[in-house]
């Protein structure tokens, strides 16, 4: 289990991380999600002990992050920072000799990651010579050669085409799956509200929501969504208690204060004609990071 507990660095007038507080336990997929300079790569770069925090600690499975436990991270750096003029084989399995592996076992691993995110056919190549999505595989690659037991990655999904995304989607379920606590941090919501079972979204250094994503999606009011097309434009049902929250090509979203009841809805809706759709309205990671990152 990963731990990170009230972190907070400061670089010079930014107070960069403000008692930025979350777990991903064992077998955890945990989506880290907010704006540009929002403070992700920082606690990222804090959790593997490259960057130290002014406050506040950082544990896996109890212990503090030293040279031994980081050891036992993968991870794969928003700089990425592989040497571009090694071949990609030799690099990988240069990096897994250093995290301990022999050198049998350190070959084996290379030639087991590259075949399996299909790199194969580029192991002698420099790699400079590959296109991003190639070189964001290798980095992959160079994140799970030496067998961590847990995984950081920084934006792994950025710059990769659909069927790169897809075999970054299988490698990381396979690892949560296998027991491994694994955080990444990411812009692309869709993809993080899939994948995740745990989210947080930082805003200027600070968590404004941390929790399962089924829960943070659903804990706003109840809110249902209506397709009425023979009502006049900007139609909101008169029942008290309702509020319009979106309206979409006809589609209306209406939030519902506590005990107000839906067949009343249901009833104004009918008294303007057909009611082509009355359902639950569930809202997306996107409606709920926007919400979060404007308040
Ligand atoms: N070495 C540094 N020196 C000074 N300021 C820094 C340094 N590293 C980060 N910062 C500042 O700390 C804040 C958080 O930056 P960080 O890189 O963690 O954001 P991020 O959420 O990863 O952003 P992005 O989505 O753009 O990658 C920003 O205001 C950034 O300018």
């Amino acid at each position: 289990m990963l731990e990170v507990d009230s972190v907070s660095k400061r670089f010079g007038n930014v107070l960069a991380l403000d008692g930025v507080s979350f777990s991903v336990d064992a077998g955890q997929l945990f989506g880290f999600v907010g704006s540009n300079g929002a403070g992700k790569t920082t606690t990222m770069r804090i959790i593997l002990g490259v960057l130290a925090s002014d406050s506040g600690s950082v544990t896996i499975n109890g212990s503090p992050v030293d040279l031994a436990v980081r050891q036992r991270i993968g991870y794969m750096p928003e700089e990425r920072g592989l040497y571009p003029k090694m071949r990609v084989g030799e690099q990988l399995v240069y990096l897994a000799r250093l995290h301990g592996l022999s050198p049998k076992d350190a070959r084996s691993a290379m030639e087991r990651w590259t075949e399996r995110l299909g790199l194969e056919d580029k192991r002698a190549m420099e790699l400079q010579a590959l296109s991003l999505g190639n070189q964001q595989r290798v980095q992959l690659a160079a994140a799970l050669v030496h067998d961590p037991s847990v995984l950081v990655l920084d934006e792994p999904f950025s710059g990769l085409d659909p069927v790169a995304v897809d075999v970054m989607t299988e490698v990381l379920r396979e690892k949560a799956t296998e027991g491994m606590p694994v955080v990444f941090s990411s812009h692309q919501l869709e993809l993080v509200q899939q994948l995740c079972d745990r989210v947080g979204i930082i805003k200027e250094g600070r968590m404004r929501a941390v929790g399962p994503v089924e829960e943070l999606r659903s804990r706003g009011g109840r809110m249902l969504e209506l397709w009425v097309p023979d009502a006049p434009p900007g139609w909101v049902p008169r029942v008290e208690g309702v509020q319009l929250v979106s309206e979409t090509d006809g589609v209306v979203v209406l939030e519902l204060e506590p005990g107000v009841d839906d067949q009343a809805v249901l009833r104004a809706a009918l008294g303007t004609g057909r009611v082509e759709r009355f359902a639950s309205h569930v809202p997306s990671l996107a409606d709920l990071y926007r919400e979060v990152v404007a308040a």
